[in-house]
């Protein structure tokens, strides 16, 4: 018999699904501190927040699911060293994650974050003026020059830094959409949609100067720790924009500032910032090449069912002595 502690509690119809995983469980769900210390000490698994004196009270514990896909702010020094096994809740926002990307990508496209703006003020104003309209929509005459101010997708590459569940999955939504697809990471070598083998992370120089749209779907490490500097907006394309989803500390918000300001690159699309919630007073706010989502990309009605059904999953592995679905690395924080 194993025994699972879960701190702190969750509610009852989740507990009763996880009791139904096998008789082979026991299963504690403590309502408060002082019962998970003293719980924990014979507990084979954790599921909850551990802290350093939950962890130096536990005497036999084998393995820890964190409830969250993020774990910069989970691990600890003696949580690093210790013999545990341990689960993150990555792979469960895949696909809602790569459509919020992916209306970024096409709000910069075609203009529609502006044209919303606009639309307040009743302001019938094509953007770029009426060059690159073709003659159906202006009247007879010729298109005198190529206007950029309408990007058409299937001539833009998309790079992609971190192709983990979310990552790959932009790279397949970009490619149906008919873009170029480029990515980097330190570990994975192949996603189907992507042109070349996925390079590593060394090539990142490469991927922001060929990029329209550079994706950031990285985890928050001591690698990825602001990777973003006013040296990598200046390697980007100035016509080209940043989308971040990942995590804020990859970016500079100072630096990201002032490239958005001197025009280093075109715009930016963020969920996620160094500083949340982003102050109002933040110049970012009133920039009209910016869009800012207030760390929602993940949010949607499948979310809770999926962090359950992992949670299960990975309950009967540790059971059955088999690997587990989300296994984290706890030195590199994912
Ligand atoms: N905006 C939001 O609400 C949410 C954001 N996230 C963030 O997205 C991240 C990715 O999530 P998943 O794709 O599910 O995780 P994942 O673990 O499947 O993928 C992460 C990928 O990043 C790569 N990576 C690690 N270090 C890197 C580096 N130095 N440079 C480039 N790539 C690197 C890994 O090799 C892996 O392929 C999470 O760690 C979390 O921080 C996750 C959920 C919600
Ligand atoms: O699980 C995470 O890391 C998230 O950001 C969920 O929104």
């Amino acid at each position: 018999m194993k025994k699972l502690l879960i701190y702190p509690a969750i509610d009852d119809a989740r507990l009763a699904r996880i009791q139904q995983v096998s008789n082979q469980l026991t299963v504690c769900n403590a309502r408060d501190l002082s019962q998970a210390l003293t719980e924990i000490k014979d507990a084979d698994a954790f599921f909850g927040k551990i802290t350093p004196p939950l962890l130096a009270a536990a005497e036999q514990l084998q393995w820890i699911q964190s409830p969250t896909a993020s774990l910069e702010h989970y691990v600890f020094p003696e949580l690093v060293t210790h013999p545990c096994q341990l689960t993150n809740m990555r792979g469960l926002f895949y696909d809602v994650i790569a459509d919020h990307v992916l209306g970024f990508v096409l709000c910069f496209a075609r203009n529609l974050h502006r044209y919303i703006r606009q639309q307040y003020e009743a302001d019938w104003q094509p953007i770029g003026g009426t060059a690159g309209k073709p003659d159906f929509v202006t009247g007879p005459g010729q298109v005198s020059e190529v206007d950029r101010s309408h990007l058409h997708l299937s001539d833009c590459t998309l790079g992609v830094v971190g192709v983990g569940s979310i990552g790959a999955e932009v790279c397949h939504r970009a490619a149906a959409f008919g873009m170029t697809v480029y990515a980097v990471d330190p570990l994975t070598r192949e996603v189907p949609g992507v042109v070349d083998d996925v390079w590593d992370i060394d090539r990142l120089p490469d991927l922001l100067a060929i990029s329209d749209f550079v994706v950031i779907a990285a985890p928050h490490t001591p690698q990825t720790e602001k990777l973003f500097r006013a040296k990598q907006f200046r390697q980007m394309k100035s016509s080209a924009y940043l989308i971040n989803i990942g995590r804020g500390a990859i970016v500079d918000l100072q630096d990201l500032t002032t490239a958005l300001e001197q025009g280093d690159i075109a715009g930016a699309a963020l969920d996620v910032f160094e500083i949340e919630p982003l102050p109002s007073s933040h110049p970012l706010w009133q920039m009209p090449n910016v869009i800012i989502t207030p760390h929602i990309a993940a949010a949607s009605p499948r979310v809770p069912e999926r962090h359950l059904e992992t949670l299960l999953e990975n309950i009967r592995c540790f059971l059955n002595g088999q690997p587990f679905l989300t296994l984290a690395d706890k030195s590199l924080w994912f």
